[in-house]
């Protein structure tokens, strides 16, 4: 397992490559593929052409938070990490700021600091608000959380109006309603910049198949659609690649498992919270997907929660791929099984719901 997965993904032939070979030989090559990581880089950009980038995490002494900021401190596509939290970050920030990388830190506690934190910011990731404990639903957040991501979004729309925002901050299927009428309240709305992040749910689709279907987590790719609560999450194992022949059963136990996933974290913590680890590197993946996309690298796909057309509801999450200015095209939800568009189906009046709770909060 490497820390170098994010700048350092190669591209897929050149990953196929350490497939074969002895144990030993694996391992030189991904060793080399470690070391050639900064080569990589200004191949990509040409050299010493990487664009200065500053990103900011609000809520960023929390759980996720704190991994959050480490994993964007080792981006090498990040110039400036800027660490916000209404306490805490000054610790935070002065220990993340030791690691020998490529990014300026600087930590900013308080509501009177949040101004500087985020003026400059190309992309703000949003991981601010309380956690569930067991027995609650993300919706049972939403009563402290609107009002945090209102107050923060309020303060984007106002210090960097043009960053692409990454909201983690749950009920995700609520805050980014929320977050979209802040916007155009303040007139600086750009539907291409705001991004639910549902990452995590294709990582722990991506992580169940791989174990059911026996086949490289690695090579395991999969779209997961709707929105981000129980139900809402849809992955469409019918489109999953590489293919394995499972039943339906088995299917219908993925489906369950990947919807059921925050729930599985929350009660296996038993009341200090929900997914922190996995969803910084979920909310790590999906940060340097947009930087890959604000600096031009081409056909950068994520699944994301966005502003959408492809469904009755205003917002939805599906492939999405990402350019020089946000969302560059939603794409659609490709041949679906029935029993998926069943899913569809019976999804849309909760999710819906959840929408129009955050528009209405908002206006
Ligand atoms: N989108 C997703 O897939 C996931 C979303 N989440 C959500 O992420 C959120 C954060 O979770 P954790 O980090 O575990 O919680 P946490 O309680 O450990 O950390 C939250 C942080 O937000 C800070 N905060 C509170 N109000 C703030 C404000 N006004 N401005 C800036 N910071 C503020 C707190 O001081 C705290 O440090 C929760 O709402 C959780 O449900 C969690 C896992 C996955
Ligand atoms: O389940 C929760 O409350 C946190 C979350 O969104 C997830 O882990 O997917």
């Amino acid at each position: 397992m490497t820390l170098a997965f994010i700048p350092f993904r190669l591209p897929r032939r050149r990953r196929c490559s350490i497939d074969g070979g002895n144990s030993n030989q694996r391992k030189m090559l991904k060793l080399m593929k470690l070391r050639s990581a900064s080569a990589f880089l200004s191949r990509s950009y040409g050299s010493g052409s990487v664009p200065q980038r500053k990103v900011a995490v609000l809520g960023a002494a929390g759980g996720i938070g704190q991994p959050l900021g480490l994993l964007m401190k080792l981006n090498p596509l990040v110039s400036d990490l800027s660490l916000y939290d209404i306490a805490g970050t000054p610790g935070v920030a002065a220990d993340v700021s030791h690691v020998n990388t490529r990014s300026a830190v600087a930590g900013y506690v308080g509501e009177d600091q949040l101004p500087r934190a985020l003026e400059g910011c190309d992309l703000v990731i949003i991981p601010a608000g309380v956690p569930r404990k067991p027995g609650m639903t993300r919706d049972d957040l939403f009563n402290i959380n609107a009002g945090i991501v209102k107050s923060l979004c309020s303060a984007i729309a106002k210090y960097c109006p043009h960053a692409i925002v990454n909201m983690i901050s749950n009920p995700v299927n609520s805050t980014v309603p929320i977050a979209a009428e802040v916007f155009k309240k303040a007139g600086t709305y750009d539907e291409n910049k705001l991004f639910g992040v549902t990452t995590l749910d294709v990582v722990r689709a991506r992580t169940f198949y791989a174990g059911k279907a026996k086949v490289p987590v690695e090579e395991v790719n999969v779209p997961v659609v709707g929105g981000h609560a129980g139900i809402t999450i849809l992955p469409l194992f019918s489109q999953v690649t590489p293919k394995a022949n499972l039943s339906d059963e088995d299917i219908q136990a993925l489906t369950k498992r990947t919807q059921d996933g925050g729930t599985e974290v929350v009660e296996a913590k038993a009341g200090k919270g929900s997914a922190t680890l996995s969803m910084a590197y979920a909310g790590a993946l999906f940060a340097d997907a947009c930087l890959k996309g604000l600096n031009g690298v081409p056909d950068v796909v994520e699944c994301s929660f966005v502003q959408s057309s492809i469904t009755e509801l205003p917002f939805f999450a599906s492939k999405v791929k990402l350019g020089k200015n946000g969302v560059e095209e939603v794409l659609g939800l490709g041949t679906m099984s029935d029993y998926e568009k069943r899913g569809l189906e019976s999804l849309i009046p909760e999710l819906k719901g959840s929408i129009e709770k955050g528009i209405q909060f908002a206006s």
